[in-house]
């Protein structure tokens, strides 16, 4: 039988969703599963060289077809904390945003809130390779993930992207979310979504196999991220993409 190929992100967000699933002998005979950063997921699903994966929300226009299979996603109704703009100076002072070359979405949602929710106009660089160590200054830049986690301990300003984007419209966020280029097997989906919600369920045996030092991984995971699917949710994103065709 050929494999169903999944791609899903390889940061800690992403740890509960997969708990259930990489656990299930049964689920991981069906699928090939595939970790890497947003971009390069959002990359391999336009391009069909995977089924299904936790992508970028802001690709969904890129695709000819797309659903949206799973109950759950990375979103988030309030701060996210691994998705801000990190600076050494308030937004006013800053000169220059470095974009985060691993996102998608979240670059995005900067240029959605930058011109929506602050009402300016600041230069944008696509970042390179750990850019990081070109946060300073008057430049600032817009990291997610795991390496977000850990400049929050180094940058002296921090905007929350999820918390400004709330702000702004009273909406929850979704940052990513399971989606397939193609139809599938109802009865592996069914089988996927019920994976997924093991770990949601069980985040205190995901803890059990997570270590980080740099952030609670407790607090990430229920009160930073908030992964069940929700009409809220999607009216967010919707809103989300709108702005987004607009600029
Ligand atoms: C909350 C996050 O959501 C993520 C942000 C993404 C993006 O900006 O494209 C994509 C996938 C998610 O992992 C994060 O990575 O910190």
């Amino acid at each position: 039988m050929k494999k169903i190929k999944v791609g899903a992100v390889s940061y800690l967000n992403t740890k509960p969703l997969l708990f259930g699933v990489e656990h299930s002998a049964g689920l991981m005979q069906q699928i090939e599963l595939i970790k890497e950063y947003p971009s390069k997921i959002a990359r391999q699903l336009v391009d069909g060289d995977i089924d299904v994966g936790l992508v970028p929300v802001a690709i969904i226009p890129q695709l000819k077809e797309y659903h949206i299979v799973s109950d759950y996603c990375i979103g988030a109704e309030g701060n996210v904390a691994s998705v801000c703009l990190f600076s050494d100076v308030e937004i006013d002072k800053v000169e220059k945003v470095l974009l985060d070359y691993q996102s998608r979405t979240s670059v995005n949602l900067f240029k959605v809130l930058l011109k929506n929710h602050w009402k300016k106009n600041i230069v944008m660089e696509d970042a390179q390779k750990d850019f990081s160590e070109d946060i300073k200054g008057t430049t600032a830049g817009v990291l997610i993930g795991d390496r977000a986690l850990k400049q929050r301990k180094k940058s002296k300003f921090i905007y929350d992207l999820s918390g400004e984007w709330i702000a702004m419209t009273g909406l929850p966020f979704v940052f990513a979310a399971w989606i397939a280029n193609k139809e599938l097997p109802a009865d592996f989906l069914k089988l996927f979504n019920e994976k997924n919600a093991e770990g949601i369920n069980n985040i205190d045996a995901v803890l059990q196999n997570v270590s980080c030092d740099f952030y609670d991984m407790h607090t990430y995971y229920t009160q930073n991220i908030s992964y069940k699917v929700s009409e809220e949710k999607l009216k967010g994103m919707h809103l989300f993409l709108e702005l987004l065709q607009k600029l």
